[in-house]
């Protein structure tokens, strides 16, 4: 009998797959950079080699606290770090994820596009519990910034006219 002279390929995970492996190691996955932009936005996220739409990007890391916590905390957090903070539903139960502390993570350094988002967060069980998951929702070039539509709110940077 000949030998095949290539080994038997694992399967590949699918996207979420993907989001619970990387959920479950509390990890980010390869092929991101953080990386200052300019004073206005602060620093961004970027791909180093393309992504196709549906992917499993990385997670939006933090803590997750309840409603009350929550307020607890943006009573004493300046608004700088207010804006960490992730509210989402979750079995029927309002929560939060705070990614205040700089942990080194990925997830809370994607910036806002209202108009053009490349990645959608979406709420992911994993283990039974809930993880904020950035899935690509289009084809993402390499070197191009991750970003998402951070909501319906008065964002400042969203009035700023550039002259
Ligand atoms: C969750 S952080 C994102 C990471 C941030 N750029 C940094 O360097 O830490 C949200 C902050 O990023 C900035 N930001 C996010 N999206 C922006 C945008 N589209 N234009 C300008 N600034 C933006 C705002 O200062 C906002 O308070």
């Amino acid at each position: 009998m000949e030998m095949s002279a290539t080994r038997p390929q694992r399967a590949k995970r699918n996207a979420k797959q993907d989001a619970a492996y990387y959920c479950s190691l509390g990890k980010d996955k390869e092929g991101f950079e953080a990386k200052y932009i300019d004073s206005f936005k602060g620093r961004g996220v970027f791909s180093c080699r393309p992504f196709e739409k549906g992917d499993f990007l990385f997670e939006y890391r933090g803590e997750v606290i309840t409603k009350k916590e929550q307020e607890n905390r943006e009573r004493i957090y300046h608004n700088a770090l207010k804006v960490f903070m992730f509210d989402f539903q979750f079995n029927g139960q309002q929560l939060c994820v705070d990614a205040a502390r700089e942990d080194g993570s990925l997830g809370r350094l994607v910036n806002d596009d209202e108009v053009n988002p490349n990645s959608k967060i979406k709420v992911t069980r994993v283990d039974g519990r809930p993880h904020l998951c950035l899935f690509a929702i289009k084809d993402i070039g390499s070197g191009e910034e991750i970003t998402y539509n951070y909501g319906n709110s008065d964002w400042p940077w969203r009035s700023k006219v550039v002259i």
